[in-house]
């Protein structure tokens, strides 16, 4: 497809969302490198020139990365965005405030939603948010991404948006062990409501708007992902409460299943500021093997009984 606006675009990770990302933009036209640390282009070539470099690389080697680049020159023109969904466990740095400090100068963009990438490599249909605080940098990527099979909208939380696609991962654990033990639907649609709530308080703490956790990026990546086997996230609580260790699952999932690492960080952030959060605390216990599935599934149902809002008209 030729495009008279076409930009172009280097995709930092060779894994399966960043390939899934490259050939979207490459089916819209656009002159698309790919970097991995096997393939043979250097990075120095494939950010020759970028005027948008996107980061699908997972958690751990986001620093490492964002380095590498900054040694290389980059336009301020260019606009990075992050397609990432995790936490860094030293400093509980997102991944778009690692590219920022990086880059103070650049606009960044946060890329997330209900995504699984086998689905949109088979060209199913499926819709995301960009998020920035730069207006013109996120309509920017949503017109490059845009098409008849990927509908995206631009968002002017990217604290939220990024929260969103990070906490879920939580969450899609606790759901594929509700699934693996099969507790049934009520169980499902309990779990992954009160997940919601958990996600909003943590995000507004952190600074996200509570309405952008009940858009794609919140609530739509917690259906997607709750839902699928296709997701890795819930793939591990699965096979859990099938009886598995943590370490057998994990030796055999392809790609990175970011909800592993989240939790811990969650858990010592939540802790430090005094945020309730039972369901991400039970999927902690469960990962580090302190507690069965089904101790986990006692302890959150017979947590002290409350209400299910706190209103602040007392209501
Ligand atoms: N797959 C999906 O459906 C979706 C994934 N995401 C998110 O995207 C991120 C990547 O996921 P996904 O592509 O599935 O994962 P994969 O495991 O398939 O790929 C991970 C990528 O990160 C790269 N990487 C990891 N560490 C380093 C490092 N130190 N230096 C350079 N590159 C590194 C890997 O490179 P190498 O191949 O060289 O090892 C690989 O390209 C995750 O945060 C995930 O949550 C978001 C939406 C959808
Ligand atoms: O984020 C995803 C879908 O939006 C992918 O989920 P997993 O990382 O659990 O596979």
């Amino acid at each position: 497809m030729t495009n008279d606006n076409s930009q172009s675009v280097a995709i930092l990770g060779a894994g399966a969302w960043g390939t899934a990302l490259a050939n979207l933009a490459a089916a819209n036209g656009h002159q698309v490198r790919v970097w991995s640390r096997w393939g043979e282009e250097t990075l120095e070539a494939v950010l020759e020139d970028a005027q948008i470099i996107l980061s699908a690389i997972s958690m751990k080697g986001v620093r490492d990365v964002a380095a590498q680049v900054k040694s290389l020159p980059v336009s301020p023109e260019t606009i990075f965005v992050t397609a990432t969904k995790g936490l860094e466990p030293e400093t509980t740095c997102t991944p778009s405030q690692i590219w920022q400090s990086a880059f103070p100068d650049n606009a960044v963009v946060v890329l997330s939603g209900p995504n699984l990438s086998k689905e949109i490599e088979m060209e199913l249909p499926a819709a995301t948010v960009v998020a920035s605080n730069i207006f013109t940098a996120a309509q920017a990527v949503q017109l490059v991404f845009s098409s008849n099979r990927f509908r995206v909208y631009t968002n002017p939380d990217p604290v939220g948006v990024e929260l969103g696609g990070t906490l879920k991962n939580v969450i899609a654990i606790a759901a594929g062990v509700c699934d693996g033990l099969q507790l049934g639907t009520n169980a499902k649609a309990g779990l992954v409501t009160r997940g919601l709530t958990e996600m909003v308080r943590i995000g507004n703490f952190w600074g996200a708007k509570t309405e952008t956790f009940y858009g794609l990026s919140g609530l739509g990546d917690l259906l997607a992902t709750c839902n699928s086997p296709l997701s890795r996230n819930y793939q591990v609580g699965y096979q859990l409460a099938a009886g598995k260790t943590l370490e057998e699952v994990l030796s055999h999932l392809q790609g990175t299943a970011e909800g592993v690492n989240t939790c811990r960080v969650l858990m010592q952030r939540a802790r430090q500021q005094n945020i309730p959060v039972p369901i991400t605390e039970q999927v902690d216990r469960l990962l580090q093997g302190k507690i069965t599935p089904q101790q986990a599934l006692d302890e959150l149902m017979l947590r002290d009984i409350k209400p299910e809002y706190h209103f602040e008209d007392g209501n």
